[in-house]
């Protein structure tokens, strides 16, 4: 068997966005333990980098304000990227992965999911593999439910446990302020919560119990036309309760938003990031600025999205 071509570069760099679920719906919980989902993804300007180096064996390395909070071993879902890749081709994993990371830890915004997707791209090409982009997919969805829209970035409708993606077509940008709170929220822990608040009201939380989720045509409609304020009246996060019962201040984080202008607000994903639509840049700046000064979040950071996916620098 002839071996790929590897890379000339030492060194290959890729550059990945954080994510917003403009539409979360959640349903039953599946015999497998996931919950099938309607979830509709946007791709937002918050980015890290992840660079791969030829090395004698593996090594990652974070830097970045909240570094000390990222798994620097091979729990780390970069490195897991990594292993998973080389494992697939026979290779060994010999490669210093540095994650620069800007996307909020453990934040509902898919950082680690970003550094998969990242990770797997640039061993991919710095080990001379170039493999389809189909097999890359693949290989995400075995990684977690969020790394293929990582790795695709734009818009997207994820289907299954969230892995199953169409690409949604968007006609505008759209204005987000996202506030980051002091300490993270665990995705299993909220997704419980929402199963247990569901048996708490009597509702049930297996997938006989709740609907099937579909996505809803306003909100697909609004991405297609760029429309902010439908975009507002449509968003929606089923997580969102679950959020709020295990961290009620973002409550007063979510209000501090609406009053300082922002068009809709809800938590994003899992939480506990609060999201904010917003009118224009110049509202950003200035919605960014209240929510960091009210106290009620550690930050703030203004941003817009489409983002594209994971891509070389
Ligand atoms: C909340 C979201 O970020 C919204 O995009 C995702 O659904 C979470 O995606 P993720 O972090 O990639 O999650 P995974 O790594 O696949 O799964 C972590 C855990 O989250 C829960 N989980 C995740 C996805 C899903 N559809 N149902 C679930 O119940 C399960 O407890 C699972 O063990
Ligand atoms: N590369 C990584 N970056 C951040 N956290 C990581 C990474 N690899 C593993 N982790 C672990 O995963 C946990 C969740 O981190 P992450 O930032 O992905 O959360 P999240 O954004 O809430 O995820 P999601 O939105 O996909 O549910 C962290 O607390 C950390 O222990």
């Amino acid at each position: 068997m002839t071996q790929p071509a590897a890379s000339t570069a030492d060194t290959v760099t890729v550059r990945v966005p954080a994510k917003v679920n403009v539409q979360l719906s959640v349903g039953g919980v599946r015999p497998d333990g996931f919950h099938g989902l309607a979830n509709v993804f946007l791709a937002v300007g918050l980015y890290d980098s992840v660079s791969a180096t030829r090395a004698d064996a593996p090594l990652l390395t974070v830097s970045g304000p909240d570094a000390a909070l990222v798994p620097q071993d091979r729990t780390n879902l970069a490195a897991r990227a990594a292993a998973l890749l080389a494992a697939r081709h026979g290779l060994a994993a010999d490669v210093h992965l540095h994650i620069a990371k800007d996307i909020p830890v453990a934040g509902g915004m898919a950082g680690g999911s970003a550094d998969a997707a990242a990770a797997l791209l640039a061993c991919d090409r710095l080990w001379g593999l170039d493999s389809p982009r189909e097999e890359l997919l693949e290989l995400c969805a075995e990684l977690g439910s969020d790394v293929p829209f990582s790795f695709a970035g734009g818009a997207a409708l994820g289907e299954g446990r969230g892995e199953l993606l169409t690409p949604l077509e968007v006609g505008g940008t759209f204005h987000w302020v996202f506030a980051v709170a002091d300490g993270g929220l665990s995705t299993p822990a909220v997704y419980r919560e929402c199963d247990r608040l569901r048996e708490a009201t009597g509702t049930g939380s297996s997938a006989a119990d709740v609907p099937e989720p579909a996505a809803s045509q306003e909100l697909l409609a609004a991405l297609r036309t760029g429309d902010a304020a439908a975009l507002a009246a449509a968003l929606r996060n089923d997580l969102q309760p679950a959020a709020l019962s295990l961290r009620p201040s973002l409550a007063e984080t979510l209000e501090t938003g609406l009053a300082a202008g922002a068009l809709a607000a809800l938590v994003s994903g899992s939480g506990p990031t609060c999201a904010f639509l917003v009118a224009d840049p110049d509202s950003a700046t200035r919605i960014a600025h209240a929510l960091t000064a009210s106290g009620t979040c550690r930050g703030a950071r203004a941003t817009a999205g489409p983002a594209p996916g994971a891509s070389l620098v």
